[in-house]
């Protein structure tokens, strides 16, 4: 069986412990791979290696650094189908969903922080013509890099591009749930020349591999994407040592459906932003309000169109609902429609796991499932599922509607549907939310801020917000 290994000094190596722990692939429910069982002292010799290769790495040129990441990229590309293979069959996702999306959008990531540093300029002015202030951004160190199994490789490169780009050096663990695309890109790594200790990929569970990264005093800055109560207890570990974090987590996604929308697209869109990936994107939208105009109509042609997507084998190419990550998760996501049920939701479609007959018959498989007639108080409405499953409520006062959007205790995204721009603008400005999408959802442009308010997170990613976090600014005032 393929034993995962770390990488570590440009080297792929053992856990020092030479113990490893099972990788599932949750199509079929069964065991393919070996993932190392890292612990404090891999990370010791990761961070040892990040520390060594910093003084090269941080003052190599801009665009030496760039060639670098360019390379990566392009062999990224290069192995594309390898690639998607592998996070279809870790994940569980649809092999067509990681091919046209996950695997480009890795490529696209180190290639927009590769280029984005050829054009970053720092700030400065003159002081009522006695001084002239200019301020240097400058790589801080061994940047902390851990991210989740959702879109593995999608958002393991999304921090780790932007903090090599800026010239820090890298320990880095993707999730214990999805690690073989990382795996892949080590050895891309050393393919594409990248020089020893730059990058280091240490794989293992967060609480022991994970907490020794966010615990070493080596490593000034954290950047994390994955659950709140993680992210809660991140941020208290860092914040007792003084680090700089970034922390993108969870969502209660509202979509906003007003009866003047484009009523085709509204309805497409919305399949999408429900149930992709399985519905465990951090941006999808989980809770749909929709106009009383339009409610019975838009909720009858929403439910068959869930009905018509295929469930099944990840594989095939007509699938698109794909497996649940992992057993544990699929759990979960049963428990809370069990849940909803008891707070009297009624189920219009899926609310069960699905049985795939063949290869299959033992993958975490759930149907996609619309709920309505739940109370916006409610549990099933206030938490995070993150998975196939919403819930629809009508609405005819905007105000009050917007209540109930911004009722939860998260605010990542939202979603806005009407043709009518004052409408739109009004909502958008009145959603507590770091996004929102206006008749349209993840229309991905990477130089805009990334992120939440309230428990999705602290700070934002992208373009030069990414570039700003993994830089240290000194300004500097020059007496005239
Ligand atoms: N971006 C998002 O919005 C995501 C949200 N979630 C939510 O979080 C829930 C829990 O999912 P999990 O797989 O448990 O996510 P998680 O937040 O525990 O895992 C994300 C990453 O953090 C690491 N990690 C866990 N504990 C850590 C610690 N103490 N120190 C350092 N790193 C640590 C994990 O190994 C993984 O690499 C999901 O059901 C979902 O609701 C999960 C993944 C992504
Ligand atoms: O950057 C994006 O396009 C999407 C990011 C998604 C997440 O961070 C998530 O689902 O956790």
């Amino acid at each position: 069986m393929e034993k995962i290994q770390n990488y570590i000094g440009g080297q792929l190596l053992e856990p020092i412990s030479k113990t490893y722990l099972d990788n599932v692939n949750p199509a079929t429910g069964k065991v393919y791979s070996l993932i190392p069982d890292s612990d404090a002292q891999d990370v010791e010799l990761a961070v040892k290696a990040a520390k060594e290769a910093f003084p090269a790495w941080s003052t190599t040129a801009a665009e030496k650094r760039s060639q670098y990441l360019l390379e990566i990229a392009r062999l990224i590309d290069e192995q594309h189908e390898a690639l998607a293979l592998a996070e279809s069959i870790d994940n569980g996702k649809p092999l067509k969903l990681a091919s046209h999306v996950d695997i480009p959008r890795a490529s696209a990531n180190f290639r927009f922080f590769a280029t984005a540093i050829l054009h970053q300029s720092s700030e400065s002015h003159l002081t009522d013509q006695v001084a002239i202030n200019y301020t240097t951004r400058t790589p801080i160190g061994v940047a902390g890099c851990i991210s989740p199994w959702n879109l593995p490789l999608y958002l393991f490169t999304w921090k780790i591009a932007p903090a090599l780009a800026a010239g820090n050096t890298v320990v880095a663990k993707p999730s214990e749930v999805t690690p073989m695309t990382a795996h892949l890109l080590s050895k891309i790594c050393q393919k594409a020349g990248l020089p020893a200790g730059v990058l280091n990929i240490v794989h293992g569970l967060g609480p022991k591999a994970g907490q020794a990264i966010i615990e070493h005093p080596e490593i000034p800055l954290i950047s994390f994407t994955g659950g709140t109560s993680t992210g809660k207890s991140i941020a208290s570990t860092a914040g007792q040592l003084l680090k700089k974090v970034s922390l993108e987590l969870g969502g209660k996604n509202p979509a906003i459906i007003f009866a003047d929308c484009d009523y085709e697209k509204a309805l497409s869109t919305t399949l999408l932003s429900s149930f992709s990936n399985q519905g465990q994107i951090c941006l999808c939208g989980s809770r749909l309000f929709i106009e009383e105009a339009i409610y019975e109509k838009f909720k009858n042609d929403l439910v068959q169109k869930a009905q018509a997507l295929k469930v099944g084998d990840p594989m095939e190419d007509d699938t698109r609902v794909g497996a649940i990550v992992s057993k544990a998760h699929y759990e979960k996501i049963l428990s809370y429609i069990e849940l909803a049920k008891l707070e009297g939701g009624r189920v219009l479609c899926g609310g069960k796991a699905v049985k795939v007959a063949g290869r299959c018959e033992e993958g975490y498989f759930i149907e996609p499932t619309i709920i309505e007639g739940l109370p916006y108080t409610c549990r099933t409405n206030q938490e995070e599922i993150f998975g196939p499953v919403i819930t629809i409520t009508s609405f005819t006062d905007t105000q009050e509607m917007l209540k109930q959007a911004n009722s939860t205790s998260y605010g990542l995204a939202a979603t806005v549907w009407t043709q009518n721009l004052d409408k739109a603008t009004s909502v958008s400005h009145q959603l507590k939310t770091g996004i929102v999408w206006v008749n349209c959802w993840l229309l991905r442009d990477l130089r805009t801020p990334f992120g939440g308010m309230k428990n999705s997170g602290i700070g934002r990613e992208g373009g030069w917000e990414a570039l700003r976090f993994f830089t240290e600014a000194k300004n500097i005032c020059i007496k005239l």
